[in-house]
């Protein structure tokens, strides 16, 4: 954990020209077209934009699981080709091991490390304390709220001090409370950690909480469509939500994605016979779907 506070400079993600083909002939689907995109060593940048347009695919090359059609991923300038101990991951499904108490999962990596049981034992507590879950160390996976399990999957992702942390939709299956203050702590860990964090979501509020920069993504073939700084201060505090350099950036990337994630929807509307964009097919319209 030291090891990690300490490497503020580890941890560029520089991804050029990227592509990324699924299938062939007519069942071909060019998932990314020609995206270019970094998160600068310590940084927390966020991907949005409409469903499909590949923000999973692009973690998943990052991660190491895909590999690319064209371009390349580097984490501090090496190629990357497979998974790697250097990015910790992080997904919407808990992915814990249900048959180990919640100290052992958070041990895990580092038992695959070679880690000795004492040194195993003193950072996952170290963690878990942390994510003020100490108090739960012995019990197990299944006897946790969502939240819970979910810090566990972060401090877990963070034990064996990776340069990096990979988020997709971590919070996507939360119930809004608990989604609020998972993002607060998330912030009070990256910011004792300050490892870089390429997160996903589908929430502009969220991605303007957390991050120091957005990227938004134009509906398939997802490139990139716009970079956003968000120069609020930190730490974020959720009253930040009520002022109005918050909502100014809510309304900006609103724009933005509402126009992608119309061209998105675009033949599923013509489908049902709705013409016309501005077009009401919910409570808030059907930009507000999103
Ligand atoms: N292994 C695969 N084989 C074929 N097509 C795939 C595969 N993985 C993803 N796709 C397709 O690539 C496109 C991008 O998918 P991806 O999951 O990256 O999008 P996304 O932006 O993360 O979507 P969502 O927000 O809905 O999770 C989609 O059309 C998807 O169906």
């Amino acid at each position: 954990m030291a090891t990690a506070m300490a490497e503020t400079q580890k941890g560029l993600i520089d991804v050029r020209d990227m592509g990324v083909t699924f299938g062939a002939n007519d069942n071909k689907i060019i998932a990314v077209d020609n995206v270019s995109l970094n998160v600068q060593p310590g940084e927390f940048v966020s991907l949005i934009g409409p469903s499909g347009c590949g923000k999973s695919t692009l973690l998943s090359i990052v991660a190491g699981f895909v590999k690319p059609t064209s371009g390349d991923a580097k984490l501090d300038g090496n190629a990357i080709t497979k998974p790697g101990s250097d990015r910790g991951v992080v997904f919407q499904q808990y992915s814990l091991f249900p048959w180990l108490s919640v100290r052992k999962n958070v041990e895990f990596g580092l038992k695959m490390a070679g880690l000795e049981q004492s040194k195993r034992n003193t950072t996952a507590r170290a963690l878990l304390d942390l994510a003020e879950l100490l108090s739960f160390e012995n019990h197990y996976p299944d006897q946790l709220s969502g939240g819970m399990k979910q810090r566990i999957g972060i401090v877990r992702a963070l034990a064996t001090s990776p340069q990096v942390l990979l988020m997709d939709e971590p919070f996507g299956a939360l119930d809004t409370q608990t989604r609020v203050v998972m993002q607060e702590i998330l912030t009070n860990i990256w910011q004792q950690f300050k490892i870089s964090v390429l997160f996903i979501t589908h929430d502009i509020e969220e991605s303007i909480f957390l991050s120091d920069r957005i990227y938004v993504m134009t509906a398939r073939p997802g490139r990139i469509k716009a970079e956003i700084k968000v120069p609020l201060p930190r730490p974020r505090r959720a009253e930040m939500t009520d002022t109005p350099e918050f909502m100014n950036l809510v309304q900006e990337l609103k724009g933005l994605i509402r126009e992608e994630s119309l061209a998105a929807m675009a033949p599923e509307i013509k489908d049902r016979g709705l013409s016309g964009f501005g077009m009401k097919v919910g409570p808030k319209g059907v930009g507000d779907i999103f």
